[in-house]
């Protein structure tokens, strides 16, 4: 099966300034992609410019057979979908609000989300804002699943969740993915669990792809994403 999300030999910023250089990577449908680096190494900007929210300034990156430059509102209508790292909820409505709101944009199944979600459904008429950071984690995905995207993107789902909620969460993504046949790109600070559940993988240092490999792999070879991670691998070390 072909892409649907490629990145090809893309240089990006802010302002003129590059912060990932010359990245390459592909994403079928299905596959999770995990985005791993420490701060600063420009996993935001990679998911950014994958809405096409960052012009890129060489290389180019395209979504199911289309360059996403310059087309947010494009790129969201045909299912490339955002989980910003702020979570984008509304804090004083409830669950259900927020679910009905993100259902009046795209259409989708409330029910099916809460099929993915049971929990939710048990907590649809609780204010956003009186969520745990992992209940909110879950309604910001049951969002996203709204628009019935075929591109995920998120940015940092487990952001203050304690280990065992991202142990929870990230399995419950897996299975989506697998279900609905959708392409995801996961950044994510918990290399274990990330590369527990992607297929494949990219490390960033200094916003250059410090490694690539399977998520099997890398598993395999820790060390080398520790190293990778902390920006102590030669550039002959890169994989793939
Ligand atoms: N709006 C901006 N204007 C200027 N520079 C920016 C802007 N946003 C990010 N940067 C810079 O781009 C680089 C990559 O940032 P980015 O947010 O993509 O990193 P990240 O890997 O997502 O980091 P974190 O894990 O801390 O969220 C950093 O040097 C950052 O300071």
């Amino acid at each position: 099966m072909s892409a649907v999300l490629e990145f090809d030999g893309v240089t990006v910023g802010h302002g003129g300034v590059p912060a990932v250089r010359d990245l390459s990577a592909a994403v079928r449908p299905g596959e999770i992609l995990a985005l791993l680096g420490p701060n600063g190494a420009g996993k935001t900007t990679t998911l950014l410019a994958a809405v096409g929210a960052l012009p890129v300034m060489s290389g180019s990156i395209t979504a199911l057979g289309e360059s996403v430059d310059g087309r947010v509102e494009r790129n969201a209508r045909r299912g490339v979908t955002l989980v910003p790292d702020n979570r984008g909820l509304f804090h004083r409505l409830s669950v259900s609000d927020n679910l009905r709101l993100a259902k009046r944009k795209s259409g989708g199944s409330i029910d099916a989300v809460y099929e993915h979600f049971p929990k939710l459904k048990g907590l649809r008429g609780r204010r956003c804002g009186n969520l745990s950071g992992g209940e909110q984690q879950m309604l910001a995905l049951a969002k996203a699943l709204l628009t019935r995207p075929s591109v995920l993107l998120i940015d940092e789902l487990s952001l203050g969740l304690s280990p065992i909620a991202v142990q929870d969460l990230l399995p419950r993504l897996r299975a989506i993915a697998d279900d609905q046949q959708m392409a995801v790109v996961l950044v994510e600070q918990h290399i274990d669990l990330a590369l527990g559940i992607a297929d494949s993988a990219v490390v960033l240092h200094h916003g250059r792809v410090a490694l690539r490999g399977s998520a099997r792999e890398l598993r395999e070879h820790r060390d080398t994403v520790e190293a990778a991670y902390f920006g102590r691998l030669g550039r002959s070390d890169v994989a793939g």
